[in-house]
C-alpha cells in the first residue's frame, strides 16, 4: 500500500540556516506516527512545511500518492485533506462546543450566515458524531470558554476532524494537560487513526511509550532513526543525542 504522505530530501533553509537538511519520511495509511527529537531538531518546521505554512527550499512532499504539496498554498493543502491543530487557541469561547464545530464545518461562510442558516440532519449527525468522539457530547451546549484546558484541546481537534481530513498533524497535543486528560488524548488519537493518519510531535516520553507503535527520531534537521520505542531506546545514536540526556 502506498503511504498517505511521502517526504523526500526535504530541505528548509532560513537565510543560510538549514532547519531541515534532507528529510525522508513516510506516513502510512491509518498510522499514528510519533516524531520526537531534542529542541531545535526541526520537528515543528517539518509540520510547517507539510501544511504549507513554511515553503521548502528543495525536496518533494507527495500526499495521497499523487498530490505534490511543495508549491500548494496552505488553504489548498487543507482542502486536499491535511489538518493541523496549532497550539495557539482558535476556538470561539463565547460559543458552545456544538456551535464551534458548526463553524468549523462551514468554514467558507461567514459567522452570521453560519449561525442562521438551517442545518441539515446529516450535518447535525456529523457534528454529534464528532462531539461523541472527542468526549464533549454531554457538554455540547456549554460555552467553550467554560471547558477545561483538555476539553478545549479536544474541541480544537474536533474542529479539524469535522473537515474529514486524511492526515492530522498534532504538535505537542498533551501540553498542559492533567494525567487523566493525557490518557484520554492518547485514546482519542488511537481512535482517530481508524479513519485518518496522524503525525504527532511529542516531547513527553511516557506518553510516547504508552501510545506509540512507530517512532521517528529527528536530530539537526534530519531523520536519525525510526522504530518502536523499545528499539529506539536501545539505539546508541539516539542515546547520545536525546534519550541519554533527557531520560
Ligand atoms: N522562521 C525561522 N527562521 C529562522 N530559524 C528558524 C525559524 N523557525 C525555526 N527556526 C530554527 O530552526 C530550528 C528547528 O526549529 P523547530 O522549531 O523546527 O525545532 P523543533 O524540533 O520543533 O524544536 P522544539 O522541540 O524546541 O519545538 C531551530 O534552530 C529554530 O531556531
Amino acid at each position: 500500500m502506498k503511504p498517505i504522505l511521502s517526504c523526500r530530501n526535504v530541505i528548509v533553509d532560513f537565510s543560510g540556516f538549514k532547519a531541515l537538511q534532507g528529510v525522508d519520511l513516510d506516513v502510512q495509511n491509518g498510522e499514528v506516527l510519533f516524531l520526537i527529537g531534542p529542541n531545535g531538531a526541526g520537528k515543528t518546521t517539518l509540520l510547517d512545511v507539510i501544511c504549507g505554512k513554511t515553503k521548502s527550499t528543495a525536496g518533494e512532499i507527495i500526499f495521497d500518492d499523487k498530490i505534490s504539496l511543495t508549491k500548494l498554498p496552505e488553504q489548498k493543502i487543507v482542502h486536499e485533506g491535511i489538518a493541523r491543530k496549532f497550539q495557539a487557541p482558535s476556538i470561539f469561547i463565547h460559543l458552545t462546543s456544538f456551535e464551534n464545530l458548526e463553524i468549523a464545518m462551514k468554514q467558507q461562510k461567514n459567522l452570521v450566515s453560519i449561525l442562521f442558516a438551517k442545518m441539515t440532519n446529516r450535518q447535525r449527525d456529523k457534528i454529534e458524531a464528532v462531539l461523541k468522539k472527542i468526549g464533549l457530547y454531554d457538554v455540547r451546549d456549554e460555552k467553550a470558554g467554560s471547558l477545561s484546558h483538555g476539553q478545549k484541546q479536544w474541541l480544537e481537534i474536533g474542529m479539524q476532524l469535522i473537515q474529514e481530513p486524511k492526515l492530522l498533524l498534532l504538535d505537542e497535543p498533551i501540553a498542559g494537560m492533567s494525567g487523566e486528560e493525557r490518557t484520554k488524548t492518547g485514546e482519542l488519537i488511537q481512535e482517530i487513526s481508524r479513519d485518518c493518519s496522524v503525525l504527532v510531535v511529542e516531547h513527553d516520553m511516557d506518553f510516547v511509550r504508552t501510545f506509540s507503535t512507530l517512532v521517528i527520531v529527528m536530530h539537526e534537521g534530519k531523520v536519525l532513526c525510526e522504530g518502536t520505542m523499545a528499539e529506539i531506546q536501545e539505539n546508541e545514536e539516539v542515546k547520545n543525542v536525546y534519550l541519554g540526556r533527557s531520560g
